[in-house]
């Protein structure tokens, strides 16, 4: 069972600190799947609304890469009065995975047995760890079972394994998006390019640097930033967004860190205290990688996203998660689950995933170039009575953080259908709506109602 804390735990974690109104739990040991354990293991949350007496009116959101748990950082025109995510209806509940810089157990943790951060030495985690630690908080919440687990890219990972890591019943619906059973070797060997982008920065170390921006491997993080950008988008997004148009706007320095250049014997006035304009630009770019201005405003954009991310991620998580997505695969260690495994190439699959519970809504995003629509028909075949939406966009595999309107019309069409019982009363005072409460520790001991707005 988790204790819920009226405290941040992580108060040396300074990306935990970006995130605002964070609840936190600990978990006194977790054990992990690599046979490791994880002791005093912080979750970091956040939750909308208030439970019904049944306490089952309950959505489990799942986040991203490099997501939070706050859902109005990533999903936010899907939040609120009348939307998918209706605080008025249900209670939402958003954690913040295992190896994430934003708050629960990672790299950036303090290592109890040692009082030293883990680092590169924080034990590998999986999605289904991330499952078994979010449960343990939705005990301590007084959770009775969930009506929908939702969540795209690695949360709709997530999304697939609720049901495959609780009891029978617990889950009565997923709507995994822009996903699949198993990430492809497409989707490893992407990952792997940015993980050697890290690995190639001399600021790397091992993993053994001084974490917060201006300590890490920036150069290396934000290369692998790019990389990515170019998975998550498509070829007609940028055509159609940068063209051939000259870059203008000079990238935005970055305020912090110091620089942290060669040392010589002789001292370069320019390079270690810039003075000029000119110079002043050099060792900006040269902080965080870039050695050139870049000449395309689509250069430009990729440059500016690099630059963006290493001042919010932390270049060990980011290795930790993209490793925890690339071991994904429903399957692994449950060939005894196969149940009527059909014989065919889907039959393994198609055996393990009969246990989540029918009707399933796969949302795909039809220019994915990263999680192909092919696995997202593919897994909507293997799932017991599932549908397949398409979502159109542009925009690749994060449609599914772009395409709101399209998106929160399925969600919120499928949760209106699958569980009217809790749309029938609206006598929720609607100021509550203007600012938002998050659930007080204890609340569920003390008083048999979380209160959550
Ligand atoms: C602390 C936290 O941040 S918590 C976590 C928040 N993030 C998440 O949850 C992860 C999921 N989110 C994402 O991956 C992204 O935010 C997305 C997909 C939702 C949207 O991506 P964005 O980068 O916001 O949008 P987009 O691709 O349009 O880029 C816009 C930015 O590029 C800049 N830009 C565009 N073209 C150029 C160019 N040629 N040169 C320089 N900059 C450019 C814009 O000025 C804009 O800057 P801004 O972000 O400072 O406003
Ligand atoms: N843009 C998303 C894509 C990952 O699927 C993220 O950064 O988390």
């Amino acid at each position: 069972m988790a204790t819920l804390l009226d405290h941040n735990p992580n108060a040396e974690n300074f990306y935990a600190g970006l995130i605002q109104g964070q609840r936190f739990a600990v978990i006194p040991e977790l054990a992990l799947d690599s046979g490791e354990v994880l002791r005093s293991c912080p979750i970091a949350y956040k939750t909308w609304g208030r439970f019904n007496e049944t306490r089952d009116n309950v959505l489990v959101i799942c986040h991203a890469l490099t997501g939070s748990s706050d859902i109005s950082d990533w999903w936010s025109p899907l939040l609120g009065r009348g939307k998918a995510f209706d605080p008025a209806h249900f209670f939402i509940f958003c954690a913040n995975v295992l190896g994430s810089p934003y708050g629960s157990a990672s790299p950036l943790t303090i290592d109890p047995r040692t009082g030293q951060r883990y680092a590169s030495e924080f034990p590998q985690t999986t999605v289904r760890d991330d499952v078994r630690a979010h449960k343990y908080v939705l005990d301590a919440l007084g959770v009775r079972s969930v009506a929908a687990v939702i969540g795209g890219s690695m949360g709709g990972m997530t999304t697939l394994e609720w049901p495959l890591c609780t009891e029978p019943g617990f889950v009565k619906s997923i709507i995994p998006i822009a996903t699949a059973a198993d990430h492809s070797a497409w989707g490893i060997s992407w990952a792997e390019t940015q993980r050697q982008c890290i690995y190639s920065d001399p600021k790397f170390d091992d993993g053994y640097y001084e974490p917060r921006p201006e300590g890490q491997p920036s150069a290396g993080l934000a290369a692998a930033r790019m990389v990515a950008m170019l998975t998550y988008r498509s070829c007609v997004s940028f055509d159609h967004r940068f063209g051939r148009k000259p870059q203008r706007q000079k990238p935005r320095p970055v305020q912090e860190p110091p620089l942290d250049l060669p040392r010589t014997d002789v001292p370069v006035a320019t390079a270690t205290t810039p003075t000029s304009p000119a110079a002043k630009d050099r060792a900006d770019r040269k902080s965080w990688g870039a050695r050139r201005d870049p000449s395309f405003s689509a250069q430009g954009y990729l440059h500016y996203q690099g630059q963006k991310f290493v001042q919010r991620f932390d270049a060990n998580c980011y290795l930790h998660i993209t490793n925890k997505m690339d071991a994904h695969d429903v399957t692994l260690d449950r060939t005894h689950d196969q149940g009527e495994s059909s014989g065919d190439d889907d039959g393994v699959v198609r055996g393990v995933l009969a246990r989540v519970p029918p009707g399933a809504l796969v949302v795909s995003v039809e220019t994915d170039a990263l999680f192909l629509p092919e696995q997202q028909e593919r897994l909507a075949a293997c799932l017991p009575d599932a549908t397949l939406a398409m979502l159109k966009s542009s925009d690749g595999h994060d449609g599914f953080l772009l395409e709101f309107e399209q998106l929160g019309t399925l969600i919120l069409g499928k949760l209106m259908k699958d569980f009217p019982q809790f749309y029938g009363s609206n006598d929720v005072d609607s100021t509550l709506f203007e600012d938002e409460h998050t659930a007080q520790p204890g609340g569920a001991s003390l008083t048999g109602e979380v209160e959550a707005w």
